[in-house]
């Protein structure tokens, strides 16, 4: 059977539609037309839909901090209203100081590109809290290297990122130039979903226009949404979803200055995965691994396997997770949260 659509017509899978959210419609639903949010402001959402971009109105008592860039919805095509959000496959969030609810990053993203330079930038720190972050939402982290072509030591940075977590990819490269930028495309092929965190300045913008360049008549046209400063500057204000060549797509972030972790207890133990699955070996269950006799991490440390940077760091991200986590208290395991300590 042939079908017949538009000649721009971009099917649902490449816009990454997939059997985990088909599996999701009931028999009612079906002649709702399922769609992806790509921006989200404070009073209006866009979509990216088979036939191209398209504003969307909200159901009663919906706010737009209920979607993230990248969720699929249902939308009533006569009204062009959201019916209902899809479950989601991941969800990047990041907890804002100030603010109970967590801030929602993106969602249903397969890859998190974590980018950085090879410069002053390069932070391990702050790459484990982005770390922490992809492994909690359930997404792939991949560190991405720019400015290769302006640094003298990349091998150095290449080696202390992959040191972050076992198995983690790492990619040097210079953000500036398709050639070198091909080499994400692993991670880019058709539905696939990527977004793109880091400090401002880092490439971001420059490796998703990179990235978004045609190459030949196939290549889905960039339909983000971008917003431009007064100047003229084309500067990340908002998120955003984009078509990417290859038949990917790209969210765009704006640079987050602060990143504070909550609820990220499994990703942390994925990220020091050597600490976790030593913790057992300890002779106390509660072992702090500061100064208790019989500890195997203090031992992995004495005996020059465990960097005590990185212990440090651990310990420093672990008891922040403690002091924002909610804790189920009462009979109901009502959530609550307790007051973050005090920033030094
Ligand atoms: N030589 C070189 N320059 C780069 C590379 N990546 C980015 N740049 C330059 O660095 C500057 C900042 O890049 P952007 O892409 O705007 O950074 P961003 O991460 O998107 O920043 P925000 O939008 O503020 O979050 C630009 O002048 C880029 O041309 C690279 O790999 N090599
Ligand atoms: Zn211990």
């Amino acid at each position: 059977m042939t079908q017949i659509s538009a000649p721009s017509a971009t099917p649902l899978a490449a816009l990454g539609w997939s059997e985990t959210f088909e599996a999701q419609l009931t028999p009612e639903e079906t002649a709702l037309a399922p769609m992806r949010i790509a921006t989200v402001h404070r009073s209006r959402v866009t979509a990216l839909s088979p036939s191209g971009a398209i504003k969307l109105n909200l159901f009663a008592h919906a706010s737009t901090t209920d979607f993230a860039v990248g969720d699929w919805v249902l939308v009533d095509p006569e009204t062009n209203t959201i019916t209902r959000r899809l479950e989601r496959s991941s969800l990047l969030r990041r907890r804002t100081e100030g603010t109970r609810a967590p801030q929602l990053i993106a969602a249903n993203i397969d890859t998190l590109f974590i980018v950085t330079s090879c410069n002053a930038d390069f932070n391990p720190a702050r790459l484990e809290r982005y770390l922490a972050l992809a492994n909690e939402a359930g997404t792939t982290p991949v560190i991405v290297l720019t400015k290769a072509d302006m640094a003298e030591d990349t091998a150095g940075y290449q080696t202390r990122a992959a040191a972050l977590q076992r198995g983690l990819a790492v990619l040097t490269l210079n953000a500036k130039d398709i050639d070198s930028a091909a080499a994400l495309a692993p991670w880019c092929a058709p539905g696939q979903t990527v977004a793109l965190v880091g400090s401002s300045g880092v490439g971001k913008s420059t490796l998703l226009n990179t990235l978004a360049a045609k190459d030949d008549a196939t290549a889905q046209p960039t339909s983000g949404i971008r917003e431009d400063d007064a100047k003229g500057r084309h500067t990340t204000t908002s998120r955003s979803l984009h078509a990417i060549k290859g038949g990917g797509l790209a969210i765009d972030t704006p640079g987050m200055r602060s990143l504070h972790v909550s609820d990220v207890g499994a990703g942390l133990d994925k990220l020091f995965s050597e600490i976790a699955e030593l913790a057992p070996e300890c002779r106390f269950r509660d072992c702090t691994h500061a100064h208790e006799p019989g500890c195997a991490i203090q031992a992995a440390v004495a005996a020059g396997v465990l960097d005590p940077d990185r212990l440090e760091r651990w310990r420093k991200l672990d008891t922040e997770n403690r002091d924002n986590t909610p804790v189920a208290v009462g009979a109901r395991g009502n959530k609550t949260i307790k007051k973050p300590r005090q920033k030094r």
